[in-house]
């Protein structure tokens, strides 16, 4: 298993933990989404890939990498864990690069540093890197500045830099959700294709089921820091188990199908609600006596699992 998380929880003096109990692994070739809403907990957990915690968090349970402890790792482990391992791709290609400097040196400086290479190995690997996420006159690239490229072109420069030391897994945080509807699909695009020739792992995180279910293998859903569902991304999408699941399903825009779009009421909690049942319960149009008193279980569904009290008492008959 490329990342495996198991009974995850990060407490950060909130009345509910960010994270609860979480479980989730990305095998070796596997795209795997973590959706949910705004404040649900997605960024957490890929930060905590990289031991990224919240200042003063309780942190439970495990995250292992390649296999590897990350939540025990020590400096040269977890330096190499970052520079190497995993990358990070953000929402925001600006946000990574520096507007003063080349964008030749912005892949070739972290190349140079974390990794050893000489400047001149460097240079020839990021123009073969931006060769193969598709840049059109790599050299003239290496000489601009990040304002003379597009939002398109800035993220393909970033997927480059992501790829510069091999990682077995990628984080893909919102990655595409700032770009324009054709450039969001040619850089989904992309990064498929990297993934599959390279055979790496993805954690594709996104607020959007739809998209996660056409792009994903497999897709977690996640509310207020607990993962209410988890199913292969076809049996999810053709038939949710959890009832948020089917809500959010509902209220996502689907240009084939004229019923009009129903918004799951309410809004999920904060990290000042302490819960004591179902998170979901106050907004679940299904919802029974135990919710309020009794969190759910994730129980075995066909193929994966979901956390819901109906559940439950379905697959007890
Ligand atoms: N360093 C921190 N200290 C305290 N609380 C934090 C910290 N980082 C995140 N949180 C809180 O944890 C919750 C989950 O945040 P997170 O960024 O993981 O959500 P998300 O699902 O990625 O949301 P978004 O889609 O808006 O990025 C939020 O309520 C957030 O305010």
């Amino acid at each position: 298993m490329v990342l495996s998380v198991e009974g995850l929880t990060i407490e950060a003096g909130g009345r509910r933990p960010i994270l609860r109990d979480v479980a989730l692994h990305v095998a070796r070739g596997e795209v795997v989404g973590l959706v949910g809403e705004s404040g649900s907990g997605k960024s957490t957990i890929a930060r905590a890939v990289l031991r990224l915690l919240p200042d003063g968090a309780r942190v439970s349970g495990r995250v292992r990498v390649e296999g590897a402890d990350v939540l025990g790792m020590s400096g040269t482990a977890l330096r190499e864990l970052r520079a190497a391992q995993v990358a990070m791709i953000y929402q925001d290609p600006r946000s990574s690069l520096n507007p003063v400097r080349r964008v030749g040196d912005f892949l070739t400086e972290r190349m140079v540093l974390t990794l050893g290479r000489t400047k001149r190995a460097a240079r020839e690997r990021a123009l073969e890197l931006l060769a193969a996420v598709g840049m059109r006159e790599p050299e003239l690239r290496m000489r601009q500045y990040p304002h003379e490229l597009s939002g398109g072109m800035l993220q393909r420069v970033v997927i480059a830099a992501a790829l510069a030391a091999d990682p077995v897994l990628l984080l893909a945080d919102e990655a595409t959700s700032a770009l324009d509807v054709t450039t969001q699909a040619e850089t989904l695009k992309l990064l498929r294709r990297v993934q599959e020739e390279r055979s790496l792992g993805m954690l594709f995180i996104t607020h959007d089921l739809q998209l996660a279910a056409a792009y994903c293998d497999r897709v977690y859903v996640l509310y207020a820091g607990t993962v209410v569902e988890s199913r292969p991304a076809k049996e999810l999408f053709a038939d949710p188990r959890h009832p948020y699941t089917a809500g959010l399903l509902a209220c996502t825009p689907d240009l084939g199908d004229p019923r009009p779009l129903r918004p799951i009421p309410g809004r999920p909690p904060s990290l000042d609600d302490a819960l004591d049942g179902c998170p979901f319960a106050p907004r679940c149009p299904q919802v029974v006596d135990a919710c309020a008193s009794v969190a759910p279980e994730p129980v075995a569904v066909s193929g994966g699992v979901a956390a819901c009290h109906l559940v439950t008492e379905r697959s007890a008959v």
